[in-house]
């Protein structure tokens, strides 16, 4: 039998409390891989996404990424580290950019957020920029630019904080047709050579199978 890859994200008995909604889940993204949350509307792909990102407690069990706790709860005892220092890359699906700053100083804002000097996060950023294919809008404003092109910076942005794993919550919405494809393949791409866990929420079965190694449903 071949080991695991090392590494990954580890939900056990997760259990979230949302309004009147209580979500359980517990599955495992190894390194590199990309694990899609699926399932009707209203289900609490969303809500475990948040509690992974830090952005809700739980009511039950724990959250561990590579071997480091983000979130326990037992009967005698509670962990819970705060967003900002679980290393944990979310897109949402709308309202990602600061609209009033430039693509290039979103996407520079990852890098800046974990250290980086002005120079370097912005070389990073422009870098991560071109890789989406947005390098030539990085001075527009983030307010000035379409839906789709906003989901490219922000995926640019999450990626160049090079994060420990990736959460993307119906992150190609608003992206065409094309646009999904080539998106997908490049998130791909960086989740495997940053060797980090990715989970993806989407409603889209062909964006299912073509990009995620494995599926877990909320039903
Ligand atoms: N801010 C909130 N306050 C109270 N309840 C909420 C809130 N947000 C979501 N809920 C409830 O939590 C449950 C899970 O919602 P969630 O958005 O996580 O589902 P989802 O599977 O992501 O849905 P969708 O596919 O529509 O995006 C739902 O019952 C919803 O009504």
């Amino acid at each position: 039998m071949t080991a695991p890859p090392p590494g990954g994200l580890v939900l056990d008995g997760v259990v979230v409390r949302r309004g009147t909604a209580e979500i359980a889940a517990s599955f495992a993204v190894p390194a590199g891989r990309v694990l899609a949350l699926v399932g009707p509307n209203g289900r609490g792909k969303s809500t475990l996404v948040d509690a992974i990102a830090g952005l809700l407690p739980l009511a039950a069990g724990r959250i561990e990424l590579d071997g480091t706790v983000l979130a326990r709860v037992t009967p005698s005892s509670a962990t819970f580290l705060p967003p900002q220092e679980r290393g944990v890359g979310l897109v949402p699906q709308r309202h990602v950019l600061f609209a009033h700053l430039s693509a290039l100083e979103n996407a520079a804002f990852g890098p800046r957020s974990t250290g980086a000097g002005r120079a370097v996060a912005r070389a990073t950023g422009q870098r991560w920029l071109e890789r989406f294919g947005v390098g030539d809008l990085a001075h527009r404003r983030a307010d000035r630019l379409s839906g789709g092109q906003s989901q490219r910076v922000a995926l640019a942005r999450a990626l160049a904080a090079e994060p420990r794993a990736l959460l993307l919550d119906e992150p190609f919405a608003a992206v065409d047709a094309d646009g999904r494809s080539e998106l997908g393949a490049l998130v791909r791409e960086a989740v495997a050579g940053a060797g980090i866990p990715c989970v993806l929420v989407s409603h889209d079965a062909d964006e299912v199978d073509r990009l995620a190694d494995a599926v877990h449903r909320l039903s």
